[in-house]
């Protein structure tokens, strides 16, 4: 049966103090219901706190965390399902067993929780594993039980703290379509990351996070286009300076009819292309919009 009471998921102002320690200070952005949500950041930025938060399992100094308009109460929360970063598993249980007892404390049925293990353990493909202990399973294994116990209860929200991390191409592969396919269930899904590739193909949208902040929010494509673009141009007989004086325009390196230009988010590359054609021909015009990766690093160095 689908859901209907897929929901937005609401972090407003959030903030945090460990004795000295700012951890959070106005963290604030929103999950829509089919989202799925990138939260990046340097180590120690804010993510894990925000998202033990968001799970209840830490209380924040100031700030609320609401779903569907209210407050998130301790009976919403077992609505939510979480992948913690230290990974929360029972090393000595077995693998059917503890995901069963992880379904039957988040409110299904015997017979429910046995048929919800058989379902996510088969396409997570840890089924040989059931009657194995989780610590006798590597680490990617033990990670993808824990992605199964963040969904045996079938959520309504899932909040990930790093669930690639460590993960095979293959299991990259499969976190990545199980993630897919609860965001098209309509589920707000969140996950943190440091693998920026990932997050770029895989996010609707994207937090950059520093210093207990939000710095940057936005889906990837409107991200990339508010940085500085870099364009190549290849026109064998436009002379030096061609493009000096086209506004919003740096020339980064010109060598022989091939230049290099900085594009600032208000310069107009059909400008340029316009220039560079007074000169004769063009053989080459590739705009490269920056990476998330190098976005990130002048969002947290700003
Ligand atoms: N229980 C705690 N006691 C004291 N300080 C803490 C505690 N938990 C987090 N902090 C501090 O709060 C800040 C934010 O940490 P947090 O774990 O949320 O960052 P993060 O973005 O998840 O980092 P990473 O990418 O390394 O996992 C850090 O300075 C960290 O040292």
């Amino acid at each position: 049966m689908p859901h209907t009471h897929y929901a937005r998921l609401e972090i407003d102002s959030l903030t945090k103090q460990f004795g000295q320690t700012v951890a959070l200070k106005d963290m604030s952005f929103s999950v829509d219901p089919g989202e799925l949500f990138g939260f990046v950041g340097s180590n120690g930025a804010g993510k894990t706190t925000t998202m033990r938060i968001a799970l209840g399992v830490l209380a924040a100094d100031a700030g609320t965390v609401s779903f569907a308009g209210r407050p998130v109460t301790r009976d919403m929360r077992r609505r939510i399902g979480y992948m913690p970063e230290e990974r929360g598993l029972y090393p000595k249980m077995k693998v059917g067993k503890q995901l069963a007892y992880l379904a039957q404390l988040h409110g299904l049925s015997a017979p429910e929780a046995d048929r919800a293990v058989m379902r996510w353990t088969t396409r997570l493909g840890i089924d040989e594993h059931l009657r194995k202990n989780v610590s006798a399973l590597s680490l990617g294994n033990q990670q993808r039980v824990q992605l199964a116990a963040a969904l045996v209860h079938d959520p309504d929200v899932l909040i990930l703290d790093e669930p690639f991390s460590g993960l095979d191409p293959v299991a990259v592969d499969v976190m990545s379509g199980v993630l897919r396919e609860k965001c098209l269930e309509g589920v707000p899904v969140i996950f943190s990351s440091h693998q920026l590739e990932l997050v770029d193909a895989l996010c609707d949208r994207v937090g950059i996070v520093a210093h207990g902040t939000m710095r940057a929010l936005d889906s990837v494509d409107n991200l990339r286009s508010r940085g500085p673009a870099r364009l190549e141009v290849h026109a064998p007989n436009a002379p030096p300076g061609w493009a000096d004086a086209i506004p919003g325009v740096t020339v980064l390196d010109a060598d022989n009819g091939r230049s290099i230009l900085q594009l600032s988010p208000a310069a107009d590359d059909q400008t340029v292309l316009a220039a560079a054609l007074r000169t004769g021909p063009v053989h080459e015009f590739a705009l490269h919009r920056p990476s998330l990766t190098q976005l990130f690093r002048e969002v947290v160095s700003a």
